[in-house]
């Protein structure tokens, strides 16, 4: 990471920033944007709008928290922001400091600056040792402790533990997060057309709609993957937004787009679905080989489409 490199778009990585938020340790993991320009943004529709305009070649986004589930601001930007494609997964466990100005004891402290997705997983700790505190929400966790600098009223602000590297603060806490083994995953997005070739250990990201008031629609989805053999490792719904009971489905499958029954999967999809949204396919952040059962193996649909086109074309019958 160097401020001075040229900021070509090529060479532009955006990151919810300021320096030193989890977001950049997530981007730290990524080889290719080692030396890069890495431009510090504000939030997820900044991040995603420097891809779509080409202002920057990716940029990493918070995708999903293991306590707090999915980061509906994410989820609903990848829904709505076309020609986005996830190009790689990265973990990064999360666990938060109380900070204050120098001098600030806990006795003294009523209102807290923090990320809403911080200040959920640590509001337990919150609760119980300040319960009387109020909450001011930040646009990221280094931004929550910077602003205690630059006017803010609060007294205190939720950080990253690395907060003391960047600013001269006094923790007053630490390791206020709710689970200790709580862990944010994040996506790095760009508008690359070129699939990152499949490893055995991959994941696909969709979004699917379902249609109006058909009765056993979801259930029709699910057995588009259950009938291939493909898992899901997440599924959520979000509002679409037009209409009260209009929902999205974000849906994480293990495998790759070019593993057969994932393709085959897709094509059901593709057929029963009024909207499939193709976000990527990428390698799992935690290199786990994908299982399944050797009935849903590549061959075997390739003998079953070769046995089809013989019967099509009128080729002598084989077993
Ligand atoms: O503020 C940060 O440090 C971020 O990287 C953002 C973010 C998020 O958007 O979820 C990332 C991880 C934590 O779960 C809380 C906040």
């Amino acid at each position: 990471m160097t401020e001075a490199a040229p900021a070509t778009p090529e060479q532009t990585y955006s990151y919810l920033g300021p320096a030193g938020t989890f977001t950049e340790a997530a981007l730290k993991q990524v080889p290719e944007a080692a030396g890069k320009h890495w431009r510090s943004v504000n939030n997820v529709g900044e991040a995603l709008a420097d891809v779509t305009t080409g202002r920057s070649t990716a940029a990493m986004i918070a995708i999903e928290n293991s306590i707090e589930g999915g980061v509906s601001a994410t989820q609903d930007a990848l829904a709505t922001v076309p020609g986005l494609r996830i190009v790689g997964e990265y973990l990064v466990p999360v666990n938060f400091v109380l900070v204050a100005r120098p001098g600030t004891t806990l006795a003294e402290v009523r209102l807290i600056n923090a990320h809403p997705v911080a200040y959920a997983q640590s509001r337990g700790w919150l609760e119980r040792h300040l319960p009387d505190h109020g909450y001011i929400p930040a646009a990221s966790n280094v931004q929550a402790a910077a602003s205690l600098f630059d006017g803010s009223q609060a007294d205190a602000a939720v950080a990253p533990p690395g907060i003391t590297d960047h600013l001269d603060v006094d923790v007053l806490a630490r390791d206020i997060g709710d689970n200790p083994n709580a862990v944010t995953r994040f996506v790095l997005v760009s508008r690359s057309r070129a699939l990152p070739e499949p490893t055995g250990a991959d994941k696909t990201s969709l979004i699917v709609e379902l249609p109006d008031d058909e009765p056993g629609s979801l259930l029709a989805m699910l057995e588009q993957f259950s009938t291939r053999g493909v898992n899901l490792s997440l599924l959520e719904s979000r509002p679409i937004g037009d209409a009260l009971g209009r929902y999205r489905f974000v849906v994480d499958l293990d495998g790759h787009v070019s593993d057969e029954r994932v393709a085959d999967a897709l094509l059901g999809l593709r057929r029963t679905s009024p909207k499939v949204i193709f976000l990527g396919s990428y390698p799992r952040a935690d290199q786990r080989e994908i299982e399944y059962h050797s009935k849903f193996d590549d061959e075997i649909f390739i003998e079953a489409r070769d046995w089809l086109r013989g019967l099509v074309s009128g080729e002598p019958d084989v077993d």
